[in-house]
């Protein structure tokens, strides 16, 4: 059996055409500048952009099924939660959603805001929480379906900078686990060596670099990543060079 995730994307009308293969409990981070088609990579495995082309996961291809049926869980920049809802019944939305009982998915989503560090705040709103634990909540949120796949969109950068380390060390807890497959789309470097195993460089619609995380940033190429996302020097404190 094939294992991993293959992925033979064609999305014409946005020129975006990826051919990439991620192995078993492997992270890739998806680079690349604005426009480059990431966020349509990400939209076509969920399944949000319909005949996208082949999305084939341990064999089985998702490819004509709708969202709600893929083993995929997204986070997003924005948390995105239903605002009428409670936390609780927001974890507890996509086990609804697959004929999970009112109880076990009440106590499920205990649980897994329990392990994300909101275990007290099941009753409120998501009007009533900060950035950050909304955002604890929507992972808790992306995780309640037991995703074979997680997909996280810029999932720090709507967060304030005190928040942000927080957040990103618990999804690389969530990452280490190794139960999922994930593919993290950033601008920030800082994500990137954090979360990643392997890059992946897209440029108008395209694969055009893609290597070990360790041969990236640490190698001879090590301006690999600052080039592509234009951020490096400013997320590490280097001042831009003097001219002079
Ligand atoms: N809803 C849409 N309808 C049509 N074209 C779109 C749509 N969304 C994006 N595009 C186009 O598809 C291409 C890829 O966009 P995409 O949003 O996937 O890039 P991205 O790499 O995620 O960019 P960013 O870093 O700015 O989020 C771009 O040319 C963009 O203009």
């Amino acid at each position: 059996m094939v294992s991993g995730l293959t992925l033979d994307l064609a999305v014409p009308e946005r020129d975006v055409a990826v051919r990439l293969q991620i192995a078993a409990g492997e992270v890739l981070a998806l680079l690349g500048p604005n426009g480059a088609g990431k966020s349509t990579v990400l939209e076509v495995i969920a399944g949000l952009i319909p005949d996208g082309g082949s999305v084939c996961l341990a064999g089985r291809e998702l490819a004509g099924r709708p969202p709600s049926r893929r083993p995929v869980g997204l986070l997003s920049q924005q948390p995105l939660l239903f605002p009428h809802l409670s936390a609780t019944a927001n974890v507890a939305f996509p086990l609804r959603c697959r004929r999970v009982g009112r109880a076990q998915s009440r106590r499920r989503a205990g649980e897994l805001l329990g392990a994300v560090g909101v275990g007290d705040l099941g009753g409120r709103k998501p009007a009533q929480l900060s950035g950050g634990q909304a955002q604890r909540v929507a992972i808790a949120r992306a995780l309640a379906a037991e995703p074979e796949v997680l997909l996280l969109d810029e999932p720090l950068a709507a967060l304030d900078a005190a928040a942000a380390p927080a957040i990103r060390a618990l999804l690389r807890e969530v990452l280490r686990r190794r139960r999922h497959i994930a593919i993290v789309v950033s601008h920030d470097v800082a994500d990137v060596v954090a979360l990643a195993d392997r890059v992946a460089v897209l440029e108008q619609g395209r694969v055009v670099e893609q290597g070990a995380l360790a041969d990236v940033v640490g190698g001879p190429r090590n301006d690999f990543v600052g080039r592509m996302t234009g951020t490096f020097g400013a997320d590490i404190g280097i001042p831009p060079a003097d001219p002079a």
